[in-house]
């Protein structure tokens, strides 16, 4: 037991949070030995079994996310684009695994993220399930193969509390259209039409996003043609899927050489 991967949950409270929570718990390959929210949190320095409506465990939730990711192995990060760059400096410094589930990132972001990367290991996803990630590959490859004629589109809808758009998992599908066409996504990426658009610019790849209720997530990639059109469907109907992925990373994680890694080496696809 002892030697099992401690791992750190941050946002212990939150959707994924309290989903991380339950699945390294259940888990006989790893060890929960941090919970973490932000300071102020009313769960701070609560029970995290009893905070969420279950039997008392002895692990209370911190703010002290130092001293906890002192003690592990890996951080499994599900939180928001500020608290998760603060977090990878930590990680860094403590040499633990960091398990990036967050999304919405600006390229400023980004790039702190890329340098924390030189001291530890990091796998971050926009998706960490395996249905998402088998999707992006198909969507490159259909891509390759149908060529420009055909447009592009990617639709998907979330719950009401999502705050970011396009999702994480839209933008790694739209990167995987783009390369299969060999462009840069920025260079093609058509987000948000309103009013008088114009035609559609031959090329293009275009997001729409929906939200609304509870929604887990859903994507559909577009590619309508002349005549016909093929679509490519992700739907998740339980977040249990993301946290999987996520201990599969923070286990599999244990032992690489430091850099960043994405779902794809995780699962060998
Ligand atoms: N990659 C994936 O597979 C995947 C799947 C689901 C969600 N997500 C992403 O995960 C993120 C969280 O989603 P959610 O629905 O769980 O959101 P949420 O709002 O329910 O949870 C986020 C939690 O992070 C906490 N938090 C914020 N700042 C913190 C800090 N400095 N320290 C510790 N905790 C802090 C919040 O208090 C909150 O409890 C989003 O970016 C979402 O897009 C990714
Ligand atoms: O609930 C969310 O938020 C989700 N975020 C990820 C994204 O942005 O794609 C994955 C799906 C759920």
């Amino acid at each position: 037991m002892g030697n099992l991967p401690g791992i750190v949950v941050m946002g212990a409270s939150g959707r994924m949070g309290q989903m991380l929570v339950h699945t390294v718990l259940q888990s006989d390959r790893a060890r929960l030995v941090g919970c973490v929210e932000r300071p102020g949190h009313p769960w701070v320095g609560r029970d995290v079994g009893e905070a969420m409506g279950g039997a008392h465990i002895g692990l209370p939730v911190t703010d002290d996310a130092v001293g906890v990711i002192a003690q592990a192995q890996a951080v499994i990060d599900f939180t928001a684009p500020a608290a998760t760059v603060a977090t990878a400096t930590l990680t860094a410094q403590a040499r633990a695994v960091h398990v990036i589930g967050t999304t919405g990132f600006n390229p400023e972001e980004l790039q702190k993220i890329r340098a924390a990367a030189r001291h530890a290991v990091i796998v971050r996803a926009g998706n960490m399930s395996l249905g998402v990630n088998l999707l992006v590959g198909l969507t490159r490859k259909v891509s390759a193969v149908l060529g420009p004629e055909f447009d592009i589109e990617i639709v998907e809808a979330h719950h009401r509390h999502k705050v970011d758009a396009p999702s994480g998992t839209a933008l790694m599908l739209g990167e995987a259209a783009a390369e299969g066409r060999g462009v840069h996504l920025d260079e093609v990426a058509e987000r948000g039409r309103d009013g008088i658009t114009g035609a559609r610019d031959s090329g293009a790849i275009g997001f729409s996003a929906i939200r609304g209720g509870d929604v887990v997530g859903e994507h559909d990639v577009i590619f309508a043609g002349a005549g016909e059109r093929l679509v490519l469907r992700h739907i998740a109907t339980d977040r249990a899927i993301f946290a999987r992925g996520a201990l599969a990373a923070a286990i599999w994680g244990q032992d690489r050489k430091p850099g960043e890694y994405d779902m794809n080496d995780v699962l060998g696809l």
